[in-house]
């Protein structure tokens, strides 16, 4: 292999320990947030720090868990594939590419945006490859309920970023993402129960069974359809929100509701592959709603 291939080989692995699909998403999450921070257009210096600095810290985020997963993921078929269990990457190559992401987006968020939403988005870091991936992971089938408080503040992160303090409406999206992650993981984690059995971890589909995570997954999909009509009860958004969430949340419902009726074992796999839609859609409502002139959304 000529070096010109080779470097590119080496990129594209740096590239997936950052998980860039769910980071582009936490980062998107994060730009609606900046933008319901303000009536007008976000300054762009904080869009393009703010968003670089949280991006990063996520990326890094996910390359620590990277590297504390690789034995882990070596013992699932999902997982397998990846750059370290390969051995396409060492441990000290992840290790100083997750320490390099991580030093830049502080230095970004301390210098070009604010201490506390650099302060947040270390909490937030620390709180998934530290707290879940070394602790929570392996010790309780509620890993991912506690876990997914890093994973819900990027929107927060965004508003911070913008106005300096934390509001209630930041903390109403970070509840949306928060109740979405369960059923989010535990559609994907009832498919791939035998992986986690296989690797000892205690999943809730592992521990409770599949059929208790489906009534878990319908449980939390009607509160995260109560908690999604938040914005438009506070006034945050309007009507066109309104009604593009009660779309998006009828097909979370209806999904949550069949698998409880149905034994397709593809389902599941379906449902999580919603759940990416569902977030992204609502959170792009949120945005379109906000920029539309008052009039036309009818905020009451
Ligand atoms: C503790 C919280 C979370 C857990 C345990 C979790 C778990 C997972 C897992 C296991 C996958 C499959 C990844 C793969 O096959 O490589 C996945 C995919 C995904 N997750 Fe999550 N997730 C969480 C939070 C989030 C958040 C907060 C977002 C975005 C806001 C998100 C967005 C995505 C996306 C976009 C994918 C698809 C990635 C792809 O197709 O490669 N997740 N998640
Ligand atoms: C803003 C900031 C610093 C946030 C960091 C939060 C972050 C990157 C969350 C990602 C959540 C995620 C992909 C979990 C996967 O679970 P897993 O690791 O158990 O899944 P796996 O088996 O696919 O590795």
């Amino acid at each position: 292999m000529n070096t010109q291939v080779l470097s590119q080989v080496r990129l594209s692995h740096f590239l997936a320990v950052c998980k860039l699909k769910v980071v582009s998403l936490i980062v998107f999450t994060a730009v609606v947030g900046m933008a319901l921070a303000t009536p007008g257009i976000v300054p762009l210096d904080i869009l393009f720090w703010g968003t670089l600095g949280i991006g990063m810290a996520a990326a890094g985020a996910a390359a620590i868990n990277h590297l504390i997963d690789a034995r882990t993921d070596q013992m699932m078929t999902r997982t397998r594939n990846r750059p370290l269990p390969q051995g396409q990457l060492n441990e000290r190559q992840v290790l100083s590419f997750a320490m390099a992401l991580t030093a830049t987006s502080m230095v970004i968020l301390v210098y070009f945006v604010n201490p506390l939403t650099a302060i947040l988005t270390f909490f937030s870091l620390v709180g998934y490859a530290v707290i879940y991936t070394v602790f929570l992971k392996r010790a309780t089938p509620q890993n991912i309920v506690i876990g997914g408080a890093a994973g819900a503040a990027p929107p927060l992160l965004g508003w911070v970023a913008v106005t300096g303090e934390i509001h209630a409406y930041a903390l109403v999206l970070f509840l949306i993402i928060f109740v979405w992650t369960p059923p989010h993981f535990w559609a994907l984690a009832i498919y791939r129960r035998h992986d986690y059995a296989a690797a000892d971890v205690p999943m809730l589909p592992v521990t409770h069974g599949p059929r208790y995570t489906r009534w878990q997954i319908l449980f939390y999909s009607i509160i995260l359809a109560l908690v999604t009509l938040l914005p438009w009860l506070l006034g945050m958004n309007g009507l066109v929100y309104l009604a593009g969430a009660s779309v998006l949340n009828a097909g979370f419902l209806g999904y949550a509701v069949a698998l409880l009726r149905s034994d397709d074992e593809m389902l599941p796999m379906r449902m999580f592959s919603y759940s990416i839609v569902y977030l992204m859609m609502l959170f792009a409502f949120l945005l379109l709603d906000h920029y539309l002139p008052p009039s036309l959304t009818l905020v009451p």
